[in-house]
């Protein structure tokens, strides 16, 4: 081994506590946010979406459970939507030519998505419902 090598040694830089590990998985995990909303159009449908609920909470003065139902939802709604995201990049990566298996993935994760977007908008309905349609 030469001594003069500008090469740092192996593994330096790298987190080593727990608390570096939990940072760095953390940045990762804001990298991958990043990364979806960069390369999904459909996912700025999704922010826009989630500041008008935001918006209509705070006009409406939600209660506190209504609250925690609406950020349970909008929550679902978006790891739903980055985990199929996610399901179509290792798709592509492992499938680029048609197969029937592959296709079967992106769709019963599109699927996913559909099913959580169906019970936000049910619950949407359930909490903004009556401060609306009073009787
Ligand atoms: N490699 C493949 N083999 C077979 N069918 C595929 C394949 N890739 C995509 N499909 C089919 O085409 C559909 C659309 O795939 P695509 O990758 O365009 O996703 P998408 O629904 O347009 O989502 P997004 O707009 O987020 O990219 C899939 O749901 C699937 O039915």
């Amino acid at each position: 081994m030469t001594t003069g090598s500008k090469l740092p040694p192996a593994g330096a830089g790298r987190p080593t506590t727990l608390l570096q590990r939990r940072a760095a998985s953390f940045g990762h995990a804001v990298r991958g946010v990043g990364a979806a909303l960069r390369t999904e159009v459909h996912l700025w449908f999704h922010a826009a979406a989630t500041a008008a609920v935001l918006g209509l909470g705070l006009y409406c003065g939600l209660q506190r459970w209504e609250w925690a139902a609406v950020a349970l939802s909008v929550g679902a709604v978006w790891g739903a939507e980055l985990l199929n995201t996610a399901i179509e990049a290792v798709v592509d990566l492992v499938s680029p030519e048609y197969h029937p298996l592959a296709g079967r993935a992106k769709d019963v994760a599109a699927g996913a998505v559909l099913v959580v977007a169906l019970a936000a908008l049910a619950v949407g309905g359930l909490v903004f419902g009556p401060y609306f349609f009073r009787s």
